[in-house]
């Protein structure tokens, strides 16, 4: 029987982040907005809540249109956008790292268990692991593709609310890399990891790069991601600080934080709803790889965004946001 991808209808509402005040917010209009959040503004020292209505409008129109405007994208890079490293854009074994083969192999075993596996990874604090991914050459020469994109006199969409600089791997053309990467190397591992979190069953994802940089973005707030698995991957080393911090899982309640300093080529596997944020970097260019991968087995049943049944809605290309329906259950009104 057929899938097809859905969104949560949550998207259109839920989940508006408001970087001044470091908040996510619910916009349905802005009577909705001031009643439920005047107060708390003003207690974060903001006096006047109507000025950020029409900020958050504009991102309400953004993302009832967003599907239309993503496929255009996609046009129009296809149309315009000439690579610099054309041969990049399918997976090959050779961009990955020899250790990275070994530990897929090993997690390969019919008999491999995690703990066995885990001993074969950085195991820092609460289930996160690092391991390198990427070869050194690699990176470089991704970076100067995604150099290449940014500077190219093509209109670009954001990766999403939280992160206004970077680029989306999807609308550069990555998508079948990042489903190789997935579906090959990285599901033999999460399979063993991250069970419960849909880790053998991860059937898509969202692939950008976050760019932190002096004037633009240089850090990243506290969050948990819109994903059941996310890979970090780190492009490049020339910069100062920006380390990431963890946080407990979105259930729990604790104040133990951990932190992991970035290595070139190095990936860090960790459960999409773990908090964690990245701090400031202090000089040069930060780039990394972020992979949200997403199991529709874990998902369809809870929305990780708004933490109820998903109300879904299909979506005509790509992922949505990793959610599924069986074709026959999809209701069609033209
Ligand atoms: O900057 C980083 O290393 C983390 C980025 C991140 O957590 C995200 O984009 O979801
Ligand atoms: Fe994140």
């Amino acid at each position: 029987m057929g899938k097809r991808f859905c969104i949560c209808e949550c998207y259109y509402t839920c989940n508006f982040f408001i970087k001044e005040y470091e908040m996510h917010v619910k916009f349905v209009d802005g009577e909705q907005f001031l009643n439920d959040y005047r107060k708390i503004l003003l207690s974060k020292s903001c006096y006047n809540p109507e000025s950020l209505i029409p900020q958050l409008k504009k991102e309400y129109n953004r993302r009832r249109q967003v599907e239309a405007l993503n496929i255009r994208q996609r046009q129009c890079v296809l149309q315009w956008y000439t690579p610099r490293h054309p041969h990049l854009y399918t997976l090959q074994q050779s961009f990955l790292d020899s250790r990275f083969l070994e530990v897929v192999e090993a997690a390969q075993q019919p008999d491999q268990t995690c703990e066995a596996l885990a001993r074969l990874l950085q195991d820092h604090q609460q289930r996160v692991f690092s391991f390198p991914v990427f070869t050194k050459e690699f990176c470089e020469m991704f970076v100067e593709e995604l150099t290449n994109y940014e500077e190219a006199p093509i209109q670009k969409s954001r990766p999403n609310t939280m992160n206004l600089y970077g680029i989306k791997l999807d609308e550069l053309g990555f998508t079948d890399f990042v489903s190789s990467l997935q579906k090959e190397y990285l599901t033999p591992i999460t399979r063993l990891l991250f069970p419960e979190w849909g880790g053998g069953s991860l059937d898509s994802h969202k692939a950008f790069v976050v760019t932190y940089k002096d004037g633009e973005d240089v850090d990243l707030s506290y969050h948990y991601d819109n994903a059941e698995v996310t890979l970090n991957v780190a492009l490049n080393e020339d910069y100062s600080n920006g380390e990431l911090y963890f946080g407990p899982m979105r259930s729990e309640v604790s104040s133990r934080r951990f932190g992991y300093t970035h290595q070139l080529g190095r990936g860090l596997l960790h459960r999409g709803q773990q908090f964690h944020g990245a701090l400031p970097i202090t000089s040069g260019i930060r780039h990394n790889l972020i992979i949200w991968m997403r199991s529709s087995e874990v998902r369809n049943k809870l929305c990780p965004m708004c933490n109820m049944t998903p109300k879904l809605v299909p979506v005509k290309e790509g992922f949505g946001d990793g959610f599924t329906q069986n074709e026959e259950d999809v209701c069609t009104l033209n």
